[in-house]
């Protein structure tokens, strides 16, 4: 007998025998680590990331910037770990990165990962010979061209077969140019922070001038802009008393720093709806006081929704009250955290307007169109709007929830399966995106 493939098997999603108590670890931030890596690499000298998240986007991406010859080595490291000085902390629980002159011609796979197919393609302009682009088929469809056509501008040679998507051949040249520059990202906040993040090691550094009318994501740009300030960066923001919508960023050397990355806090989120829907009450550890992560908003968001939460030394702790009310919001900020308040609005005892993510369309998968379709299949009462989703509560069934490769789908399931029996959720597997141990950890919060 063959084995079912991955992405055909069907998890079904545990059904909450009572109210959830648990303490989750939640591994490190996507975002954080994926920047960590770039920068890192780009540096004057070696660097530590401590706890790193080791996930497909993660490994892709460390994977690239080796086949860059970038050295990214685990390590058994002692000094400054959190666990407190002089502790080992195990192989595994580290990376060093060494620095080392690009080289091309070299093959970078970027998987789905918008991190890896955006903020790449700047690095590379740096090596000294081709670097092919290609990924997953989803992957050529996710938007490019402010990236392509912005490294044009700066003086770079591109081959995009395909006109502003992959796959592509950035042809190397030992450097780049730099200067201003103008983009519409409109479609993704990533293009701000994929041309920041290599700005430093630029000719002329970068002035980014955004076109377009809105701009998504601005917490994932503020994290950009902190993270390069960190490793010793001058960039000057909107927020710092520039002009609206531009960013610059002056060249000079990075540092290699000691950087321990922060939980995955839009990974945290499906575990603290778990303490919402179920009245029950989730520990996250080592939730930071201070973050430019966009899952901070979930304090607020969730504690609308009917929970309260308070920072302690155990971590964030939050719990539900036994009701869940609809929310009318602006996710234009923080769009990852879309599907999971979807799920959670579709068994509020109100009904929803999430607005401000028509980008949302061009994520993982059309997420605004595979919500509405996999919620409305279990019985729900989802539309789409032009930019968002109208979610009106019903009682729900069980039923296969399909997950279209997006990590974030599943995890919405996840949700729903809490409260509705009988949901099965297609290629679970599909969290390794970003949180490979999901199921696991799922389990472990419910004492199974
Ligand atoms: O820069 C980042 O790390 C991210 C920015 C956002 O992208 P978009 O602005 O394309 O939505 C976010 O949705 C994505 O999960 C991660
Ligand atoms: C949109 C997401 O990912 P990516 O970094 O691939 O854009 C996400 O993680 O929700």
């Amino acid at each position: 007998m063959t084995a079912t493939p991955a992405h055909t098997a069907l998890w079904p999603a545990p059904h909450a025998r009572g109210a959830v108590d648990a303490t989750v670890h939640v591994p490190g931030s996507k975002s954080v680590t994926n920047r960590a890596l770039v920068l890192a690499s780009l540096a004057s000298e070696p660097g530590w990331l401590r706890r790193p998240l080791r996930s497909r986007d993660t490994l892709l991406m460390a994977g690239a910037l080796r086949a860059l010859g970038v050295g990214i080595e685990e390590t058994v490291s002692s000094n400054s770990s959190p666990a407190g000085a002089g502790t080992p902390t195990g192989p595994g629980e580290a990376w060093r990165v060494i620095p080392s002159t690009l080289h091309g011609p070299a093959t970078v796979d970027v998987g789905n990962a918008g991190t890896v197919m955006r903020f790449l393609p700047p690095v590379a302009t740096l090596a000294d010979g081709p670097v092919r682009f290609d990924g997953d088929p989803r992957a050529y469809e996710r938007p490019l061209h402010g990236v392509i056509d912005a490294l044009r501008a700066l003086g770079a040679r591109i081959d995009d077969e395909s006109r502003g998507a992959l796959p592509l051949t950035v042809h190397g040249g030992g450097g780049l140019d730099g200067g201003p520059v103008e983009i519409d990202a409109s479609s993704s906040s990533q293009f701000v922070s994929a041309l920041l993040l290599s700005a430093p090691r630029f000719n002329q550094g970068v002035e980014v001038r955004h076109t377009g009318s809105s701009l998504p994501s601005m917490p994932h740009i503020r994290m950009t802009v902190d993270m390069l300030r960190a490793v010793g960066a001058q960039v000057d923001t909107p927020e710092s008393g520039g002009e609206p919508n531009v960013w610059r960023v002056t060249p000079g050397a990075l540092l290699g720093r000691d950087l321990t990355i922060e939980p995955d806090l839009s990974n945290a989120q499906p575990f603290l709806a778990a303490a919402l829907v179920t009245a029950g009450t989730v520990v996250i550890p080592d939730w930071p006081e201070r973050t430019t992560q966009p899952g901070d908003r979930l304090r607020e968001i969730f504690t609308e929704m009917g929970g309260s939460c308070e920072l302690t030394e155990r971590g964030l702790e939050f719990t539900g009250s036994g009701a869940v009310h609809g929310i009318d919001v602006d996710l234009g900020e923080v769009g990852e955290l879309t599907p999971g308040i979807a799920a959670v609005a579709a068994l509020a005892d109100s009904p929803s307007t999430l607005r401000g993510v028509a980008h949302l369309r061009l994520h993982e998968t059309d997420r605004l169109a595979a919500l509405t379709k996999e919620i409305n299949e279990l019985g729900g009462d989802v539309t789409e709007t032009a930019d968002g989703l109208h979610i009106r509560p019903r009682r729900l069934h069980g039923g296969i929830f399909h997950t279209y490769d997006d990590h974030r789908m599943a995890t919405a399931g996840a949700i729903l399966g809490l409260a509705v029996d009988g949901v099965q959720i297609e290629n679970v597997a599909t969290t390794a995106k970003t949180l490979p141990d999901f199921p696991e950890l799922w389990a472990g919060m419910l004492g199974n």
